[in-house]
């Protein structure tokens, strides 16, 4: 076995290219590097003199001959290779000019994000995958605004969707019979739609004494996940409002955290909001999908991904128009 006395430590431009079917390019590393024979998504070393978009546009030029056109930052990840340290920069990339071709002798192809069909992939990219082929749109209920307005909203959001989605389950001020008729609805829903329902922390502690066991995955609060609350359950998720909270949604393993106000929202009187420059700059060190919030809309979701957003959380908007 090789052994490397001297560990680089290597920034890596990472491009996930999407083509209109949604589907994601994949190379095979080729012999003479490490991990030959690997797959991995496109991309490679950033030089000292260039951005990571600079080094990620250069790298699909020089081993696929496409021109990428558009994109945005996805999040960092670091990993301990024996043959080095990397941090990988993942970057979506949604449009491009070309079609790929094989320049550095390598295979190639398409397929899903998710990519059941490709093996080996590499080890720093592999535990990725459920995390990037999540859903990309939130929509938070809102029952407690009045059920039927809310139950139409989500119905009709729903048939007009396509693609897979999260519901959040969060009703704040419902309790009793008005809390189990939400729920039972929009649990109705989403076992019909085959879409993916998550239960907010707090309405759980409402909803439990009704329910023999947790329905589906929790999504916790920045309060919850900060007392480190509900560790024997399955979380999949947090709201975080800053950058210590997304580091601990990462070292609970989580597989997105929920960040905002992006912009001013009805639900927070007086906020400015973030902005999205400082959402770009928490998401970016987040080494998880973040999903922005607050006062977005479906045609949100190219700001959000031009700004290092996995994709966009939505209260009253979603379903409307
Ligand atoms: N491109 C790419 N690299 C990845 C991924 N996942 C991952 O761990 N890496 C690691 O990131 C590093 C990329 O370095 P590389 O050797 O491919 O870079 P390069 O094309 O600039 O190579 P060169 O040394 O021939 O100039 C490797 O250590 C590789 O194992 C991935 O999905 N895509």
């Amino acid at each position: 076995m090789t052994t490397y006395p001297i560990k680089p430590r290597i920034d890596v431009a990472v491009a996930v290219v999407f083509n209109a079917g949604g589907q994601v390019l994949w190379g095979c590393r080729p012999e003479g590097k490490p991990y030959a024979g690997y797959w991995e998504f496109p991309g490679g070393k950033v030089e000292p003199d260039e951005t990571v978009w600079q080094a990620l546009v250069r790298e699909l030029k020089e081993e696929l001959d496409i021109t990428a056109l558009e994109g945005g930052p996805w999040f960092r990840i670091e990993h301990d290779y024996e043959h080095a340290n990397v941090r990988l920069h993942l970057y979506r990339v949604w449009r491009f000019e070309g079609s790929p071709k094989s320049l550095e002798n390598q295979r190639f192809t398409w397929a899903s994000l998710d990519s059941s069909d490709l093996s080996p992939i590499l080890p720093a990219t592999e535990p990725l995958l459920p995390k990037l082929a999540q859903p990309t749109v939130m929509a938070l209920s809102n029952y407690e605004a009045g059920f039927e307005a809310c139950a139409q909203r989500l119905e009709r959001g729903l048939s007009n969707i396509k693609t897979p989605i999260y519901i959040q389950f969060r009703e704040k001020a419902l309790s009793g019979n008005a809390l189990i008729q939400a729920f039972e609805h929009c649990y109705g829903l989403c076992q019909k739609t085959g879409q993916a329902m998550l239960l907010n922390s707090d309405t759980w502690l409402n909803l439990r004494e009704h329910l023999d066991a947790l329905p589906c995955p929790l999504h916790l609060t920045q309060a919850h996940l900060l007392s480190g609350q509900f560790q024997d359950l399955q979380c999949a998720g947090a709201s975080v409002h800053d950058t210590d909270s997304l580091r601990i949604a990462f070292d609970r393993s989580l597989t997105y955290a929920v960040l905002g106000a992006v912009k001013p929202t009805p639900s927070h009187p007086g906020q400015p909001g973030l902005g999205w420059e400082k959402f770009l700059e928490s998401a970016q060190g987040a080494r998880l999908p973040v999903f922005a919030i607050g006062g977005l809309a479906a045609e949100d979701i190219r700001d959000a991904h031009l700004h290092g957003a996995h994709g966009i959380a939505m209260l009253s908007q979603f379903g409307l128009g």
